[in-house]
C-alpha cells in the first residue's frame, strides 16, 4: 500500500513537472523593422502543452513576436531579430538553424484562412510530402487523422477530391489547422485564427484549440480579451513593443499588477 502510494506520488510530481517544462524560452529579444525597433528586450518562458495568448492595443508587437518563433520573418527583407528564442533549449535564431526543420516543429495557422488551390486531400499532403516521403495508403491515414484531429472530417470524408477554397471560412480555417498539425508539429502559432469567423465557427475552433494542447504547446494572439481568457492559461500583456505582464490568464484578468494592463482590459483604451 505504501509503496503504491510512493509510485502513485511520483507519477503525480513527474505529471506537474511535465506540465511545468518551458518549451520556449525567450530571452532579451529586440526585434526591427529596418530602423524600427518593434520588440524591445522581451524575456519569457512559455510552458509545453499549454496555451499561451499575447494581448495588447493594435501595433503593440503580438504578430511580429508570434513570427520570431519560427522565423517566418526572414522571408522579408530589411527584418532581423536580435537574442535568444530557445525551443527545447537550442537557439532558434542561430545561423546553423535548419529552417525547414524549425517550421516543420513550429507550425503556424494565420488570420486569413489560407487552404492552397488544390483539393482538400492534398491541401494536406502537400505539406507532409515536404518533410516525408511515405506511401499511399499512410499518407491517406494520415489526411484521415489529421482532418478528425481538427474536427473536420465528419464535414469532408466525402468529398476530399474538392477544392479547399470551396469549404466555409470556418471550414478552410479548420483545415489549415489540419494541414499544420498533419507534419506533427511540437508548437502551434495562431495568427488571430477566428477573427474572421462567424461565431459558431469561433467557437470550433476555440473547442479545437482546447483539445490540442494536450499534445501540443500552443501560442495564440489575439484581440478578443474573452478568447484570451477562455482559451488560455498564460497571457502575455504586450504595448508598445514591450511586454508589460506575463503571468497566469486567470491573474491578468482578475487582478492585474500592472495600470496599464488594468486599464486595457477593462476597455480604457485599445
Ligand atoms: N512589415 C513591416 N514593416 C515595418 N513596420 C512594421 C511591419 N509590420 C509591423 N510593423 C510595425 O511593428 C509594430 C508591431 O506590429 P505588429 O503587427 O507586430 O503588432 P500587433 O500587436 O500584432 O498589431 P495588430 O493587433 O494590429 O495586428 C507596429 O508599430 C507596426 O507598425
Amino acid at each position: 500500500m505504501a509503496q503504491m502510494l510512493a509510485s502513485e506520488m511520483t507519477m503525480t510530481q513527474s505529471v506537474a513537472e511535465k506540465a511545468a517544462k518551458t518549451k520556449i524560452e525567450v530571452k532579451n529579444l529586440n526585434f526591427y523593422y529596418g530602423e524600427s525597433k518593434a520588440l524591445k528586450n522581451i524575456t519569457l518562458s512559455l510552458p509545453e502543452r499549454s496555451v499561451t495568448a499575447f494581448i495588447g492595443p493594435s501595433g503593440c508587437g503580438k504578430s511580429t513576436l508570434l513570427r520570431v518563433f519560427n522565423r517566418i520573418y526572414e522571408l522579408y527583407p530589411k527584418q532581423r531579430a536580435e537574442g535568444q528564442v530557445l525551443l527545447d533549449g537550442y537557439n532558434v535564431l542561430d545561423r546553423s538553424q535548419d529552417l525547414n526543420l524549425l517550421r516543420s516543429k513550429i507550425g503556424m495557422v494565420f488570420q486569413k484562412p489560407t487552404p492552397f488551390p488544390m483539393s482538400i486531400y492534398e491541401n494536406i499532403a502537400f505539406g507532409v510530402r515536404l518533410y516525408e516521403n511515405i506511401a499511399k495508403s499512410e499518407m491517406d491515414g494520415r489526411v484521415e487523422q489529421a482532418l478528425r484531429r481538427a474536427a473536420l472530417w465528419d464535414e469532408v470524408k466525402d468529398k476530399l477530391d474538392a477544392s479547399g477554397t470551396s469549404l466555409s471560412g470556418g471550414q478552410q480555417q479548420r483545415l489549415c489547422i489540419a494541414r499544420t498539425v498533419a507534419v506533427k508539429p511540437e508548437v502551434i502559432l495562431l495568427d488571430e485564427p477566428a477573427s474572421a469567423l462567424d461565431p459558431l465557427s469561433t467557437a470550433k475552433i476555440e473547442e479545437l484549440i482546447d483539445e490540442l494542447q494536450a499534445d501540443y504547446t500552443i501560442v495564440i494572439v489575439t484581440h478578443n480579451m474573452q478568447q484570451a481568457a477562455r482559451v488560455s492559461s498564460q497571457t502575455a500583456f504586450m504595448y508598445l513593443g514591450e511586454l508589460i505582464e506575463f503571468d497566469k490568464t486567470e491573474k491578468i484578468f482578475t487582478s492585474p499588477g500592472h495600470k496599464r494592463t488594468q486599464d486595457y482590459i477593462t476597455g480604457r483604451f485599445g
